[in-house]
């Protein structure tokens, strides 16, 4: 009998999006089912509202919400960017009198205390709701729980916990950055079968198809930066950009200790997303002014290393951080724990090479019980290459 695994197979053919989990059981899951289909079906158009503002809201979050009355969405709305009223604000603003008795949903537990916008748990109780469904708590420690809380103490009756996992990915940038005070970072890397990242002279356009570079320039609009070494510049000429209109563009940041950095280059033109180069104090000061003047921000950082790059880009308020850097850059960043996640692109291509370059370096390891072992792996399709999802092992 041919035991093959057939569902993955006959999927693949079918579908070019189809999210394979490896492990036994995905965390949607494994996690037990909170509220009803439809308390499920409105948190997941909170997500929806929320994925409105994909890369502008950091240091805040991502929120969508909706007021329900009588079976019917009477209200909604999302946070557009820290600053600005919070979600559930304009929700129950689009909903006005008809807030009263409603049930709210949101991803994120109203918060209930006085930051850049007054708390939503009062401008709730003031509305009148009825009922509160949260999708997950806020793990910021001046709401943590307070929120739930509050309600509660007035009588309003709160559910937390729906969709739970959807709303905790979502976020899982502003989640890190809250309980780590680090920037999310995510390596993201495309290599071909028998894992080389570019020929031996280094040509790399391209390795994988225009569906997994479509894929990776909706994470570019995901990310708040996105960062490469200078030789990514000088071999690839990279723009960097989501190459979608509306969408958001991260700042490109360029990690360069010498500033030996080409004189023209796709990232020296900001005016479709602004450039960041970081370098050592003293670095090629005729470079610099030249970049200066071309409206690239420079800033000097002594040791130019991947986790004082992280530490900088955190105090700037960063969530999420996607490092599209060549091997050298990506060993030392995994080594310094600037990064957590890892996006592989797989292209059935084989180029061969003895010397051509991996997506990760010299990590020093010498047995292979010493390899970081990824969890949460997802493998999915995309076009002719595939994609595998997974996060590294916390570092203690
Ligand atoms: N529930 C909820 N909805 C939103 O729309 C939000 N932006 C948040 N954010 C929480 O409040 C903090 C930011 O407060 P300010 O925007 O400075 O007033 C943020 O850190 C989250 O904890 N929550
Ligand atoms: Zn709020």
């Amino acid at each position: 009998m041919d035991n093959s695994p057939v569902v993955a197979q006959a999927d693949v053919s079918l579908s070019n999006s189809l999210l394979v989990s490896l492990t036994a059981k995905s965390d949607s899951q494994l996690q037990q089912k909170v509220g009803t289909d439809f308390d499920r079906a409105m948190m997941q158009r909170c997500l929806e509202l929320a994925r409105r503002a994909l890369g502008r809201t950091s240091p805040n979050p991502l929120v969508g919400a909706v007021v329900v009355k009588d079976g019917e969405i009477v209200g909604e709305g999302f946070h557009p960017r820290a600053g600005e009223p919070h979600a559930e604000v304009f929700a129950l603003k689009a909903a006005g009198a008809n807030a009263r008795g409603a049930t709210v949903y949101v991803n994120l537990e109203p918060c209930n205390h006085y930051g850049r916008t007054p708390p939503c748990s009062e401008a709730l109780i003031a509305a009148g709701v009825a009922k509160v469904v949260v999708g997950m708590v806020d793990p910021n420690p001046l709401v943590a729980g307070g929120g739930i809380a509050r309600l509660r103490a007035v009588g309003i009756e709160v559910l937390v916990g729906v969709e739970e996992a959807d709303c905790r990915k979502l976020n899982e940038g502003f989640i890190h950055r809250i309980l780590y005070k680090r920037p999310l970072g995510i390596l993201k890397y495309a290599m071909t079968l028998d894992g080389k990242i570019a020929t031996t002279n280094g040509h790399s356009a391209w390795v994988t198809n225009q569906e997994a570079r479509s894929v990776v320039h909706q994470m570019r609009a995901a990310c708040d930066a996105v960062i490469v070494g200078g030789n990514t510049v000088r071999l690839d000429n990279p723009r960097l950009t989501s190459h979608q209109q509306e969408a958001h563009n991260p700042l490109r940041v360029v990690m360069s200790r010498s500033l030996n950095l080409p004189e023209e280059a796709n990232l020296w033109q900001t005016k479709e997303a602004p450039t960041l180069v970081l370098t050592e104090v003293g670095a090629n000061p005729i470079f610099r002014e030249q970049l200066l003047k071309q409206g690239v921000e420079v800033v000097e950082l002594s040791p130019l290393t991947p986790e004082r790059a992280m530490a900088y880009l955190y105090e700037r308020g960063f969530c999420s951080v996607l490092w599209e850097c060549g091997g050298t850059l990506a060993a030392s960043a995994i080594a310094q724990g600037a990064v957590q996640k890892v996006l592989a692109f797989i292209a059935p291509k084989i180029i061969g090479g003895s010397n051509a370059p991996t997506p990760v370096g010299d990590l020093g390891f010498t047995t292979m019980t010493e390899a970081l072992s990824l969890e949460s792996v997802q493998v999915r399709v995309v076009g002719a290459d595939c994609l595998i999802e997974g996060y590294l092992p916390l570092r203690q």
